[in-house]
């Protein structure tokens, strides 16, 4: 007989969930994914489990209509998102993603993880995420302009330094948070911090471009540590080539990895001897500044694989840092990632694993870095910022990252403080970890 997943309580709480959003797909699975490592802290103290039935359901969901012109004059209708999921230990925080593949179920995935995930950085910040099908892709500046516009004239009402600080996340960067940043003062005709990875110039932070990435990496640092390793020489496949990856691929040759990999939805760049600064630089400049798809680039070094993931590069690799989306290894390319010799996965981008391939690290032993705890970074970095525009002054660089790596090893040592605790793996010691702080404010704060 299989082991039966859940307990009968928690079998119970799953399928209320469930139930009231069957169709939610991404969402179902990032719970299922937390309840059943929350599982041995229920047997330990059930008063909690009451706790995580509310803690499933978002403090509120808002979807609004966005219109706007595109540049030959012709009217467009997308659909916008903004899910307050947990204010319990701070103001709602988390980004807001553009992407044409955007659903409520995808932002409430992302609201739903991004709760554990601001709890473990240590910072007192809630948990929320939005976006909307908008594909800024194909776009001119100006129709990103105008459609940002239009978002926030909408989102504007909902957000607030006390409230709710939004950033970017999927298809939104530096250019976005501008756009929307300049229509929330022009709307409010106040001064404040309700973004986070603004521009330098206007109230940002020092090294919050690079620091999901670098967190990343840190990350990797530390759990490499743990067993009396380090990262150098290590070979490393990377997905994606946005802001995540390319922070990633920096900070790993800058600790004397070899990144072999960086990937779009369009395909891979296999580089042999591994990226080098030049070849990084190459490739950001294509893909992030110019915004060109990886079919265009020209690798004078390596090689590109057209419409397939990097999992199966045909080499042998010590570590996969998935950064590019959610669900981007099933278990067939887990299996792809075990048989090329890969000991350590860690990922940058939300949820990036399905559950068969989690299933397939922990049969094969892969040192598994869950997204709550190992890309926390980002956020923790748009914490700072915060706390840098409340007094009103900039920190240097070196501050920042010192800060940034200071929390990312207390994020590495609570989640594995909490699996030893519970006699279990460091991707359930990330969710205990998380979710205990937060429990213990909401019974705190009473049933509300
Ligand atoms: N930015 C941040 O601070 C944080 C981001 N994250 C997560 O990291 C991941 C990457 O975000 P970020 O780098 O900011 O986003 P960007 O928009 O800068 O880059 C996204 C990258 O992922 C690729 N990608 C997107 N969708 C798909 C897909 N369906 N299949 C294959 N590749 C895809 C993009 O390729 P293409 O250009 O072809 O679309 C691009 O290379 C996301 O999961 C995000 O939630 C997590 C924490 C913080
Ligand atoms: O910086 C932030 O507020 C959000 C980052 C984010 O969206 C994430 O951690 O997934």
């Amino acid at each position: 007989m299989t082991k039966p997943k859940f307990s009968e309580s928690v079998g119970a709480l799953y399928e209320t969930v469930r139930k009231r959003d069957p169709a939610q797909s991404e969402f179902l699975q990032a719970v299922e994914e937390v309840l059943e490592t929350m599982e041995p802290v229920f047997e330990k103290r059930p008063e909690l489990l009451p706790v995580m039935e509310r803690m499933v359901e978002p403090d509120r969901v808002l979807q609004f209509r966005v219109c706007w012109t595109d540049d030959k004059g012709k009217q467009q209708v997308n659909r916008g998102f903004r899910v307050q999921f947990s204010s319990a230990i701070g103001p709602y925080k988390g980004g807001l993603r553009f992407h044409p593949s955007v659903t409520l179920s995808i932002i409430k995935f992302l609201g739903f993880e991004q709760i554990l995930k601001n709890s473990l950085t240590t910072l007192p910040m809630g948990g929320g995420k939005g976006g909307c099908d908008f594909d800024p892709k194909g776009k001119s500046d100006n129709e990103v302009m105008r459609f940002c516009q239009a978002f926030m004239t909408e989102l504007s009402k909902h957000i607030g330094q006390f409230t709710d600080v939004p950033a970017g996340d999927i298809g939104v960067g530096a250019r976005e948070v501008g756009f929307m940043f300049g229509q929330y003062k022009r709307i409010r005709n106040e001064f404040v911090g309700i973004l986070t990875g603004k521009g330098m110039s206007f109230g940002g932070s020092l090294i919050r471009p690079e620091a999901t990435g670098y967190g990343l990496v840190f990350f990797v640092e530390n759990m490499l540590a743990s067993k009396g390793d380090s990262l150098k020489g290590k070979r490393v496949v990377v997905s994606g080539s946005g802001n995540v990856a390319v922070y990633t691929v920096e900070k790993l040759l800058e600790l004397g990895a070899i990144p072999l990999t960086m990937s779009d939805s369009k395909g891979y760049v296999y580089e042999p001897e591994g990226f080098t600064t030049e070849s990084l630089h190459a490739i950001s400049d294509h893909k992030v500044t110019k915004r060109i798809p990886l079919t265009e680039y020209k690798t004078k070094t390596g090689k590109f694989f057209k419409g397939a993931k990097p999992w199966g590069v045909d080499c042998r690799f010590d570590i996969a840092l998935p950064c590019a989306t959610q669900n981007e290894i099933d278990e067939e390319d887990a299996n792809l990632l075990v048989k090329a010799g890969c000991t350590l996965v860690a990922e940058g981008a939300n949820m990036p694993s399905t559950s068969e391939a989690i299933a397939v690290y922990h049969k094969n032993n892969v040192y598994f870095g869950p997204a709550k705890a190992a890309n926390a970074g980002g956020v923790a970095v748009s914490g700072l910022e915060m706390c840098q525009n409340s007094m009103r002054l900039l920190w240097s660089r070196e501050e920042v990252e010192d800060k940034l790596k200071g929390i990312m090893k207390d994020i590495f040592e609570n989640a594995q403080s909490a699996a030893k605790e519970y006699d279990t793996h460091l991707q359930a010691g990330a969710n205990i970890a998380g979710f205990l702080k937060v429990a213990d404010a909401m019974l705190a704060q009473g049933v509300v």
